[in-house]
């Protein structure tokens, strides 16, 4: 009675304005399938703070202002914090398992709340020591490469970064620093690394699958009644379940048989099987949560490469659009350097004790980040009730998404928002602050929102910080030069299509650089710092590097 009664009081209320669609399909043909940011936007532009499309019988909501994703995802995140994710992607090729698409239930509680002591606040300062050692790591690693990459290193079909490029120097990076807090295991090769560039591939991959529009069977529940001899997507998709859990449970297994040898791992996944085992629950294979409440292998192995993937190329894309931006904003560079010169000098490394120093760099990260968010459209939320808002009726079991990038590209938040301007983050007489959530009042919203804000922001920004901050240090890095007319080859930072790559996840596309050290002093410091390193792996007994 009470659910007629509120539905009674809500039809009142009209739904959002949106592009009118055909009969049946809706808005489904109007959604470009690989870059739909752009038409998103324009539609922001025409219908204003939230519009409405329907991809085939699915309500999708369409947020474009940072009040109305505040309201809805922070104010009222009991009712939209959950998510409606694409069939094929989720549903066959990951058994339903991948944290970051779970819906609002226990399976997803359980597994936040497992992470949180591996990623979460305090867990993120305990991090740093490895940050420090793996940002010194890339710091040679991209001295090393020099000018390679002025070669012709070619994207692969799916655009698969080569292992040589400069690319997979940041790639193994951030790889191994969520390997470290997953596993307890570092990604200490790059050429032929078993792991490495598979995750990448993975993630890629998922993206393509998961592509709003991609399946008519995420758009129409009535094709998953088909049979498998008609539903090809079905058996390829369970295919590449098989080949993603090559992957995930090749890594949990790995690791289960290092315990099994007396090695013990102090990691997330680690820390979990060994507590799991102490509870009873030694032996826990398949899906979803055994009954007194512990993920089960599946579901961990899920969560730990939920980690691996969120965490990889989303941090590693941040840094790749930065030294872009510095490529093509020299002024910018040129004052960041001095304010790192003036408070680091020639003589030590940039550390995480000179963050509060260094105001300047925060704020190009930041602009980095608002800019070119890795993704652009953040990923979406769903409502688990009826809900209203000015005025708009928001259905039960809508997909609702936080436009990213309509919200970083509204003039009136930021004026002239094309333009990569980092004094905009600057404040007067006032500490610099990150500033990017979960809460609101923030200046940025790649993390997204609410109860679903990303875990791992601590752990990203850190990263940002200590790889710029030594990169702008100790290296310069200059654009090939073209040979008829003079001027340097730079990305054109105007053209986002030219230069940003398709899909949910965009990011730059391979681009030319050569690297030396600054100066004598500089290359020395870092090949001291590189060797320390090795030092200090040994001491923690994890591998150190090979090239
Ligand atoms: C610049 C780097 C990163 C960006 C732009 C980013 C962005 C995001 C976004 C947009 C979400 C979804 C938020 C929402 O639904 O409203 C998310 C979720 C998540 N991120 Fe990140 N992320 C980054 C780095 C990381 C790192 C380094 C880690 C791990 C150490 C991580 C772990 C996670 C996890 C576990 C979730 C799932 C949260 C959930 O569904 O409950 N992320 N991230």
């Amino acid at each position: 009675v009470h659910y007629h009664k509120k539905r009674k009081s809500y039809s009142a209320h009209k739904l959002p304005p949106g592009p009118k669609g055909v009969p049946f399909f809706g808005n489904l043909f109007q959604v470009p399938v690989l870059r739909p940011y752009p038409k998103f936007r324009d539609w922001a532009k025409e219908y204003g703070e939230i519009y409405r499309l329907k991809l085939g019988p699915q309500e999708m909501i369409v947020l474009n202002t940072a009040e109305a994703a505040d309201e809805l995802f922070v104010n009222r995140s009991k009712t939209f914090s959950s998510r409606s994710p694409p069939h094929v992607a989720h549903d066959i090729m990951s058994a339903g398992q991948r944290q970051v698409f779970l819906p609002y239930d226990k399976e997803w509680k359980v597994a936040r709340r497992s992470l949180q002591s591996s990623i979460g606040p305090s867990a993120a300062k305990k991090l740093r020591p490895s940050q420090d050692l793996e940002s010194r790591v890339l710091l040679y690693d991209i001295l090393q490469h020099g000018d390679k990459s002025l070669q012709d290193l070619k994207e692969g079909p799916d655009g698969e970064v080569p292992e040589e490029h400069w690319f997979s120097l940041i790639r193994r990076y951030t790889t191994s620093v969520v390997m470290t807090v997953t596993y307890g295991k570092r990604a200490n090769t790059i050429i032929n690394n078993k792991y490495l560039h598979k995750i990448y591939a993975v993630l890629a991959n998922f993206t393509k699958v998961g592509q709003p529009g991609n399946y008519l069977a995420d758009a129409f529940p009535i094709l998953r009644k088909l049979p498998d001899f008609l539903a090809r997507w079905r058996v390829e998709a369970r295919k590449m379940h098989e080949w993603e859990m090559e992957l995930w449970g090749g890594l949990l297994n790995e690791l289960k048989s290092d315990m099994a040898n007396g090695i013990s791992s102090d990691s997330y996944v680690g820390t979990y099987l060994k507590q799991r085992a102490d509870a009873g629950q030694e032996v826990a294979p398949g899906c979803g949560l055994t009954e007194d409440g512990w993920l089960k292998d599946t579901l961990l192995a899920y969560t730990a490469g939920t980690v691996l993937e969120a965490g990889s190329d989303t941090t590693a894309s941040t840094m790749q659009s930065f030294i872009l931006f510095m490529l093509s904003h020299p002024h910018v560079l040129e004052r960041l350097r001095a304010d790192i010169d003036r408070v680091v000098g020639p003589d030590r490394l940039p550390s995480f004790d000179d963050e509060a120093d260094l105001p300047y760099l925060v704020a190009c990260i930041k602009e980095t980040l608002r800019r070119r968010p890795p993704t652009i459209m953040g990923i979406p939320h769903s409502a688990d009730e009826d809900e209203v808002y000015n005025g708009y009726f928001i259905p039960k079991g809508a997909t609702v998404i936080g436009n990213v990038w309509a919200i970083h590209m509204d003039p009136i938040r930021y004026p002239n928002p094309t333009a990569f301007q980092p004094e905009r983050f600057m404040t007067k007489d006032k500490p610099m602050r990150w500033g990017s959530g979960p809460d609101t009042d923030r200046d940025h919203y790649v993390f997204g929102w609410g109860r679903r804000f990303c875990q791992g922001s601590y752990i990203a920004e850190a990263s940002l910080f200590i790889v710029l901050a030594r990169i702008v240090w100790g290296i310069d890095f200059q654009a090939p030069t073209d040979p008829k007319t003079g001027n340097p080859i730079i990305p054109d930072m105007a053209d986002d299509e030219a230069t940003f790559s398709d899909g949910f996840v965009s990011i730059p596309y391979t681009f030319k650089i050569s690297f030396k050290p600054r100066s004598e002093k500089h290359k020395q410091i870092i090949e001291r710092s590189y060797d320390d390193a090795q030092a200090a792996w040994q001491v923690l007994g994890l591998k150190t590097d090979e090239r």
